[in-house]
């Protein structure tokens, strides 16, 4: 850490997209408190050197509304249990961040007054600007979304240099790696052809978005320790898709 202190950024600001079953850990469910405490340390380094942060959590740990779904519920009920499921981890990640000194603002799409703040673009460029980590909740606000799509929508909203997409494998790969061993990782790759190719690291709605509005993305690995520090100063880690 000590190294990367003194490292200049290559970005300025980043959204960040953690995805819900990251907060798991080893469990099978939920969130797991030693996760959530590294991943503050994490994004603390990035604050330390000026990084500005935007933060988008899935909720894939609690609830996905398509699994929900084909589970018998109606699509959009389970959405909007998918979205509140965002808002719980939200809330985790505010309180490890903020057990760690780092000043944060939690912002719904969906209001929710006396919890937390409904979304405001110019408030969270305020508050980015002062330092703060700004962590986006409820998706983009709509069934039938992602957070990943509500990543890239916020990230191109606040005017980020890149979305930093954390997830369990080292980057896009040429097939799933947790179920075909010998896929190749790509270094980088074009929107389109992760498009042409399906790579289905991603929804396709959100690598439209970014492919249209020019908003590169970084597909890494969280688990791997200083892996974020190591992409804000501009060293080779996963794939860059621009
Ligand atoms: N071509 C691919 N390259 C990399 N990962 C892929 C690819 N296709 C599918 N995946 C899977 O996508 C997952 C990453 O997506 P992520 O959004 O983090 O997970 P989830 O959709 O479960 O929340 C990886 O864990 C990996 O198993
Ligand atoms: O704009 C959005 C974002 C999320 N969701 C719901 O919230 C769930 C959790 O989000 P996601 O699956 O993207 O979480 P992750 O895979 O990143 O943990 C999704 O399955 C959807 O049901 C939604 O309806 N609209």
């Amino acid at each position: 850490m000590a190294k990367h202190s003194q490292s200049q950024p290559k970005y300025k600001r980043v959204l960040l997209k953690l995805s819900g079953e990251a907060l798991m850990g080893e469990q099978e469910f939920g969130i797991d408190p030693k996760v959530l405490d590294r991943m503050a340390l994490e994004i603390g380094a990035l604050i330390g050197i000026g990084v500005q942060v935007g933060l988008v959590i899935g909720g894939g740990n609690l609830f996905r509304g398509a699994a929900l779904n084909a589970a018998g519920m109606d699509r959009v009920t389970g959405d909007h249990m998918g979205m509140l499921a965002t808002m719980m981890n939200g809330l985790a990640m505010r309180d490890a961040l903020e057990r760690s000194n780092i000043r944060t603002r939690v912002m719904s799409a969906i209001p929710m007054s006396g919890i937390v703040e409904h979304y405001d673009r110019r408030r969270a460029l305020r508050d980015l600007k002062d330092g703060d980590v700004v962590i986006f909740c409820a998706g983009t606000g709509n069934p039938f979304f992602t957070t990943d799509s509500a990543a890239c929508l916020r990230g191109i909203e606040i005017d980020a240099d890149v979305v930093l997409k954390a997830t369990k494998v080292d980057g896009v790969y040429s097939a799933d790696p947790v179920k075909d061993p010998s896929a190749v990782k790509y270094e980088t790759l074009t929107y389109d052809e992760v498009l042409d190719k399906k790579l289905g690291v991603m929804d396709l709605t959100a690598i439209c978005l970014c492919r249209d509005q020019g908003m590169p993305v970084r597909v890494f690995n969280m688990n791997k320790s200083g892996a974020l520090t190591r992409i804000v100063v501009g060293e080779a880690e996963g794939t860059l898709i621009e």
